[in-house]
């Protein structure tokens, strides 16, 4: 459970005076994420999302974020909808934490996806990378190739704690994607955490999507490559091949990929769960005493990773020739 801040009821009515939200009927932390403190929020205007921005999210960032959703909301995209105080803002300050309530959104995500619904997040990454091309602002990807080696030094020595020999690996991984990450292909505005969480879900339709909170200008076949690791193999480790057809094949319908974003894949995906892995690492070897969280498993992407170091062609992750 992520709560890393506690908000009192007086300090939350308090600020919910800002809004035109009504009264505070109820509040619970919310159980799942890892990243930010979440409530779900009830008050006599109905249901709301109220998040404050923890450890990796740079303020400086928010308004990128907010104006993203709203630029993607307007655009027909299902996601949150930043919620306004009466003075016209989207952001806030509570519990001396940035802060910002966004409408809740219906639906369920799915803890054991099938084809149809890798098939459906395809679908919904390629819209979302049409809906972002023409939005104005721009963020770097602070966790791409050159954040990775600053994360594998403070996970440091403790790293083959986690799993030996899990340190060298690191070593020859940071290597292939310092001096073969591919460069030049289409970017723009990627969502970088399309996991299963961040993803809702009304019986087999996609309903919406959650957490900007990584999104960023980026690669648009890198979103694709997290999209495959976080939805397509399997308990065991083993890549499902079916699903990852079905998320390229429905991606495709939407935004067909380019030769050189083909070529690329295998790459990609190995560098996705090389980072994945790299932060779900630290996380593990840095759970702050007394917050409710529980950290996401890091050698679930190194058993990810494995299979990417031996795939050589996006054949290997369903793509048709
Ligand atoms: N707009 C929303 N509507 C409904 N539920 C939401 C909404 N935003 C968040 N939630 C709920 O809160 C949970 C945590 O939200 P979120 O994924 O944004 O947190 P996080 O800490 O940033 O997570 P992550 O670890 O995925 O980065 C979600 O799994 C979902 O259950
Ligand atoms: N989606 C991430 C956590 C949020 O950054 C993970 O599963 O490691």
């Amino acid at each position: 459970m992520a709560v890393y801040t506690d908000v009192g009821t007086d300090e939350l009515s308090a600020f919910l005076d800002l809004y035109d939200l009504g009264q505070l009927l109820s509040c619970k932390g919310i159980a799942e994420g890892v990243e930010n403190t979440n409530y779900l929020i009830h008050t006599t205007a109905g249901y709301f999302i109220l998040t404050l921005y923890e450890k990796r999210v740079d303020p400086d960032d928010l308004p990128f974020f907010i104006a993203l959703m709203e630029h993607l909301a307007d655009r027909g995209l299902t996601c949150p909808l930043p919620v306004k105080t009466k003075g016209g803002t989207a952001l806030g300050t509570l519990a001396g934490r940035p802060a910002a309530i966004v409408t809740f959104l219906d639906g369920m995500s799915v803890r054991r996806p099938s084809a149809e619904h890798c098939g459906e997040v395809g679908a919904a990454l390629a819209r979302l990378h049409l809906a972002g091309a023409d939005f104005a602002m721009t963020r770097a990807n602070a966790l791409s190739v050159a954040g990775w080696r600053p994360l594998a030094k403070r996970a440091g020595y403790r790293t083959d704690t986690v799993a030996p020999g899990l340190g060298a690996l690191i070593a020859e991984e940071l290597a292939v994607a310092e001096t073969s990450w591919p460069s030049g292909l289409p970017a723009g505005v990627i969502h970088a955490d399309l996991f299963p969480d961040n993803v809702f879900f009304l019986g087999n339709r996609l309903s919406g999507l959650i957490d900007f909170y990584f999104a960023c200008t980026d690669t648009l076949a890198y979103d694709i490559a997290v999209g495959l690791n976080a939805w397509c193999f399997e308990p065991d480790a083993s890549f499902n091949v079916t699903k990852g057809r079905a998320l390229l094949q429905r991606y495709e319908a939407v935004r067909p990929l380019s030769a050189a974003e083909r070529d690329a894949l295998p790459l990609l995906c190995r560098g996705a769960a090389l980072r994945f892995l790299l932060t779900r690492l630290v996380d593990w070897l840095n759970v702050p005493a007394g917050a409710l969280v529980r950290p996401k498993d890091p050698i679930e992407y190194l058993k990810k990773l494995r299979f990417h170091r031996y795939a050589s062609s996006a054949r290997d992750y369903g793509l048709a020739a």
